[in-house]
């Protein structure tokens, strides 16, 4: 299913002197005996998942398709970015699925909320609202503004049977608001942060909503929970991966995650708040960065072949593309493209990525690591999520740092609060 290739990697140092470190770190995360150890829940949540509120969201999910065209998802980071990822990667940009997600809570941005308000006012829509704390400040801003507009447009009992509650299954004002309000609700797990939560219901209820199978996603997750539950670095490609990139993070202060396809740029998204979030700390990890090839190598790509060495590619390359063309044969052929006559679009589209790593790796002098994803799908995009968190876990433990705290997103909040004079805040 996924294929880690190092070989365009350049790596200075032999991954086989990680062996016995990598041994000792798996043991730590499958013991739970490392820092930050209350929050390994989703090492075997493919296979524990609660199945019950499982079929809760299905059940939901069906049921309220059939009364809203569009779905706002009210969340941000953690929150939103994986059923985000999942969403687009598996349906494409211009779905089909009935309900049409948005996105709302991730921003303070008055435009964007105005425009979506003026977009939904006349339609009938829902709000799954997410927060694992159930304070955080922009997702409570939308949700009052939305919930607002959806009970003075149709009513208050309407509303609660539209708005669905992911949180903490005890605490915060979300939850006090649920219950008060009758919401459904589904639960973040007290140990999977929002970075990691991507599998729970935070993700799970907008992924069932946009028409895909959770069930084969989960499945995904789970072959990829026993494959990746190895402690053998020559064997565990998460692991390798994990271990590649610390290597090269030693010379190169940024990773640039490459894809080949628009509809995977979430995906990065996902990926750069996972690494990010989890090892920028102390002083220390690699700037997560990313970009969407062919289209950013017209615009980042003569910065990454000749600009200052200050970065290595990691590419997911999805092998096999879920809609295909063939470039027509025209016979003037002003164009001068009949030598593409009867190829597929994806054909160039793989040229295109063989010739980049190639000029990038040999030329540019840049390393690549290659993450090779047979397709994309519910199932392998299950199978991917664990692959990164698997791999990311392991490559923050091997930098020696918590992976699964954030301090340092509190002081722009404090400072927010202090400026807007929120009660507590004041001094
Ligand atoms: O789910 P919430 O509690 O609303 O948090 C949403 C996000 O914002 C926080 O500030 C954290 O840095 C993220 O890790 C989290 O995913």
């Amino acid at each position: 299913m996924i294929k880690v290739d190092l070989s365009h990697a350049k790596l200075a140092e032999d991954l086989n002197d990680y062996k016995d470190k990598v041994a000792e770190i798996h043991d730590m995360i499958h013991n739970k005996t490392g820092a930050g150890n209350d929050f390994l829940g989703w090492v075997e949540l493919p296979t524990n998942y609660d199945k019950d509120e499982a079929a809760r969201i299905k059940a939901k999910a069906a049921e309220l398709s059939k009364e809203i065209d569009v779905l706002l998802v009210c969340g941000i980071g953690g929150s939103y970015l994986g059923a985000r990822a999942a969403i687009e990667a598996i349906n494409g940009l211009y779905p089909t699925n009935k309900v049409e997600i948005l996105y709302i809570g991730n921003t303070f941005s008055s435009t964007y909320l105005a425009q979506i308000k003026e977009y939904v006012k006349d339609k009938e829509f829902g709000i799954n609202v997410i927060s694992k704390s159930g304070t955080t400040t922009e997702t409570s801003v939308a949700f009052r503004i939305f919930k607002e507009l959806l009970e003075e447009t149709k009513g208050k009992e309407v509303a609660a049977r539209r708005i669905v509650a992911t949180t903490d299954a005890h605490k915060g004002a979300l939850k006090t608001l649920a219950d008060q309000e009758g919401y459904e609700e589904f639960v973040v797990p007290d140990d999977i942060g929002g970075r990691y939560s991507v599998l729970t219901a935070v993700g799970l209820f907008p992924i069932a909503m946009a028409g895909i199978d959770i069930d084969a996603m989960m499945e995904g997750a789970k072959a990829a929970q026993d494959h990746y539950n190895n402690p053998d670095l020559a064997t565990n490609d998460a692991y390798k991966y994990g271990v590649a990139r610390q290597i090269l993070g030693k010379k190169y202060p940024a990773e640039m995650f490459v894809t080949y396809e628009l509809q995977l740029s979430n995906v990065a998204e996902w990926w750069k708040q996972l690494f990010g979030e989890s090892e920028g700390k102390e002083g220390k990890g690699i700037l997560p960065h990313s970009a969407v090839f062919s289209t950013d190598l017209h615009s980042l790509g003569q910065f990454i072949q000749e600009g200052s060495k200050v970065l290595f590619e990691t590419v997911l390359k999805v092998t096999k593309p879920q809609l295909d063309l063939t470039v027509p044969s025209d016979p003037d052929n002003l164009d001068n493209l009949n030598y593409l006559a009867g190829k597929t679009v994806d054909y160039v589209n793989k040229r295109a990525c063989e010739g980049t790593i190639d000029a990038h790796v040999n030329v540019g002098g840049v390393p690549n690591i290659v993450i090779e994803l047979d397709e994309m799908n519910a199932y392998s995009f299950g199978y991917m999520v664990y692959f990164f968190e698997k791999a990311c876990a392991l490559s923050v433990y091997l930098l020696g740092v918590n992976p699964f705290n954030q301090p340092g997103v509190e002081v722009y909040k404090k400072n927010m609060f202090k400026l807007l004079g929120k009660p507590g805040y004041e001094k």
